[in-house]
């Protein structure tokens, strides 16, 4: 499902922040991505969905190679996934439904289409009555809800999170963390990069440390492994 061979991220002034990654993530798999500040997790997990080209390497999803594909076809690739944010990134003038709808219409969606499927999404992550609402109309935990609903409207293969609970509080957070596994569970290949040691800890998956760009460590069901 996802494979990196040999993956190197140098930035433009010189930050080396990934060393030679190789990993394979099978499809339905649920990874946890740990490590301290500054480690390279959020390097390697913009390379997953493009945000990001690799300096050397190749980052193979669903089949196409990410390190070779043309800008213009980043949007292609970026249907079969969907991100999350610490800060939600949602569009503040824009109600709670057509956040989500935002996503569809880029793809030129029917209208019909678009409302059977947002309702649905949003029934997934139990907003379907705050439709209408704007996001600062609604909490924290609310608005994390409804950047996952955008996130998989279009039925993506994968869902890339990069700390998703890191502004909420920790009851909201294992409300997230069930709606992620829900997903997980209809099929959904999940990659979330966290500081969060309690819920690695609690809800145990497959934990990617990475160190200095490089992984350390790689174990099915394992354990957070830092201080905090
Ligand atoms: N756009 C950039 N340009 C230059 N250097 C960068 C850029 N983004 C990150 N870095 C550097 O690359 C290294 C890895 O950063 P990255 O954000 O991937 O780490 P992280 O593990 O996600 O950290 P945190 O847990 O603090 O979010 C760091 O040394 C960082 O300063």
């Amino acid at each position: 499902m996802i494979s990196m061979k040999e993956v190197w991220k140098k930035y433009p002034n010189g930050v080396m922040a990934v060393n030679g990654i190789d990993i394979e993530i099978e499809k339905g798999e649920f990874v946890y991505v740990v490590g301290p500040s500054g480690a390279g997790k959020s390097t390697f997990i913009k390379l997953m969905y493009r945000e990001e080209k690799p300096t050397r390497g190749d980052i193979l999803i669903g089949g196409k190679n990410l390190a070779k594909i043309k800008e213009r076809q980043i949007p292609l690739i970026r249907r079969n996934m969907g991100v999350i944010f610490q800060d939600f990134k949602l569009l503040p003038s824009l109600s709670v439904y057509e956040n989500v709808a935002f996503a569809m219409e880029v793809i030129e969606e029917s209208k019909a289409n678009i409302r059977r499927r947002v309702m649905n999404v949003l029934e997934i992550v139990g907003l379907k009555n705050k439709a209408r609402f704007y996001p600062h109309e609604i909490s924290g935990g609310e608005q994390q809800r409804v950047s996952i609903a955008r996130a998989i409207v279009n039925n993506p293969s994968v869902l890339i999170a990069d700390e998703p609970t890191g502004n909420l509080d920790p009851d909201t957070s294992w409300e997230i963390m069930n709606i992620l596994e829900d997903i997980n569970n209809r099929g959904t290949t999940i990659v979330m990069a966290t500081h969060n040691k309690e819920i690695v800890n609690t809800i145990r998956k497959r934990v990617i440390a990475i160190e200095g760009g490089r992984i350390v460590r790689d174990e099915a069901k394992g354990d957070y492994g830092y201080e905090k």
